[in-house]
């Protein structure tokens, strides 16, 4: 199937028409009959559990996959809808107006007139402070998102499709962003915005799309549903009560060391001085690229510091949930068995030397079940899971090697709103049996769900504070 051009005879905002559309891979129907059509000037939120479909019909309208059935019909055709994925599809080392014209076609270059141009196109999503001649790499990450989307519409593009892009932004960095979607909706661009953060879209979007196991479970004008009905639909029934963000935080400053790192230099961050305790979760955040990630990575032991000292108390087990889930985490071409199994085989090694697989299976299955993977089959291949679904699979792993370290990073990637909760409350019982907790999180939300302690990094990759909880609010779009 591809993408049609609107009939003439559509009504006049019509912009996208979607009748119909499945897809399935393999034993998984991943759209099952998704209809749903989107007018000019809607800002639309597309919603859903993970492994919900949205990615799916993302790349369908993206042109990547082809659906198995049904119809697509775009209002200017292909040329008409442009999809900005988490990545962005920016070049950092070039001006906004280079990256706003680069690959367009154009006879001459003019400078000046790319600047005017550009300086118009930011000004089609709200956009009045960026300079086109500023370099990409010295924008804040929302900033780059918008300039994303600014050069989709500059393309032709009536409609946009962002997917995910706010994942990791600071709240008010997001709402940023989000208010620069409402503002482009208003100048008459269709936004279809994908996030599991509703927060950010609420009070913006003017409608709601929930898609659940492949089907559109609620279509519904913004004023039309409830908050907490539409969160129920999102989580597909599964709780999202308890705890709450920063529920069950104690004072466990006397408990003793697990690790300690003195003078560390990694990934370009440093010199870093912290301690993890037993039953504290210690964090840090700061600008993706200050090096937090390879702190993290240097406490775990997966990466030598190119300076400084990491001291891990004797017989603590290490287990860290790593950043970048594709190229450092799962095992994609296996099963969700192995890629939570691995690691911990000791756990289930008996006496004679034999594996008690039984045993396993169970362990196994019972942490899958605890996080609602889907879908639920301990022999499915990694690859075919979603990534809310695969990051699920990591944090199960290195939960199963019962670890007296415990590294996060980016726990709660791509997870679904039920999932994050849950995987805060696993977290939370982890450090309340006694394991040290370091997270390195760029997600401000992480940061105040958990966090004892939080180190603030600066993007010359030095902690510039050690924050308290109360005073987390302090933190500001810098960590974009
Ligand atoms: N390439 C693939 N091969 C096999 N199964 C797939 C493939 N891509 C997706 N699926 C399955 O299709 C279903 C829908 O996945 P999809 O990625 O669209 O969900 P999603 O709503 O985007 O989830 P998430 O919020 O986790 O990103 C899932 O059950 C997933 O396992």
């Amino acid at each position: 199937m591809v993408i049609a051009t609107l009939a003439p005879d559509a009504p006049g905002d019509l912009m996208i028409d979607i009748v119909d559309v499945r897809k399935r891979f393999g034993a998984t129907q991943a759209l099952r009959g998704v209809t749903c059509s989107f007018s000019r000037g809607e800002f639309v939120a597309l919603l859903g559990s993970n492994g919900a479909g949205k990615s799916t019909l993302v790349k369908i309208l993206d042109g990547v996959y082809p659906a198995d059935a049904g119809t697509i019909a775009v209002r200017g055709g292909r040329a008409g809808l442009g999809v900005v994925h988490q990545d962005l599809g920016l070049v950092d080392g070039m001006t906004v107006a280079e990256n706003l014209c680069l690959g367009a076609p154009r006879r001459l270059v003019n400078p000046r007139a790319e600047a005017r141009l550009t300086t118009e196109a930011l000004r089609a999503v709200g956009l009045t402070s960026i300079d086109p001649y500023a370099l990409v790499s010295t924008l804040s990450l929302g900033q780059r998102a918008m300039v994303a989307v600014a050069k989709t519409l500059h393309r032709g593009a009536d409609t946009v499709v962002i997917d995910e892009v706010t994942a990791g932004l600071h709240p008010h960095e997001a709402r940023w962003v989000v208010e620069r979607l409402r503002v482009a909706a208003e100048f008459g661009a269709t936004v279809l915005m994908v996030t599991h953060k509703l927060d950010e879209v609420v009070g913006a979007a003017t409608r709601y799309v929930v898609l659940s196991d492949g089907e559109v479970a609620l279509d519904e004008d913004a004023g039309g549903i409830a908050r907490a009905d539409l969160v129920a639909m999102m989580s597909r029934g599964r709780s999202v009560s308890a705890p709450a963000p920063g529920a069950g935080r104690v004072d466990a400053s006397g408990g003793g060391i697990v690790c300690e790192l003195k003078g560390v230099h990694a990934g370009g961050a440093g010199p870093i001085d912290l301690t993890v305790t037993e039953g504290r979760i210690t964090a840090i955040t700061g600008p993706l690229g200050s090096g937090l990630h390879e702190v993290a990575y240097a406490a775990a032991g997966l990466l030598t510091p190119d300076a400084g000292t990491v001291r891990v108390a004797s017989d603590v087990r290490r287990a860290c949930v790593p950043a970048h889930r594709e190229s450092e985490g799962v095992f994609a071409e296996h099963t969700v068995q192995f890629n939570v199994a691995v690691g911990g085989w000791s756990r289930w090694r008996g006496r004679t030397g034999l594996l008690r697989v039984r045993q396993m299976r169970r362990d196994c299955d019972d942490a899958v079940a605890a996080l609602a993977v889907v879908p639920h089959r301990l022999d499915a291949t990694v690859s075919d899971l979603s990534g809310g679904n695969q990051q699920k699979t990591l944090f199960a792993r290195a939960l199963m090697r019962r670890p007296r370290l415990l590294v996060l990073c980016e726990p709660t990637r791509g997870v679904d709103v039920a999932t994050r909760r849950e995987i805060y409350a696993q977290v939370r019982r982890m450090a309340d049996s006694g394991t040290g907790v370091l997270m390195a999180s760029t997600d401000y939300e992480d940061i105040a769900a958990l966090a004892d302690t939080t180190g603030v990094l600066t993007a010359d990759g030095t902690v510039s504070e050690w924050l308290t909880p109360d005073r987390l609010p302090e933190l500001t779009t810098e960590l974009a």
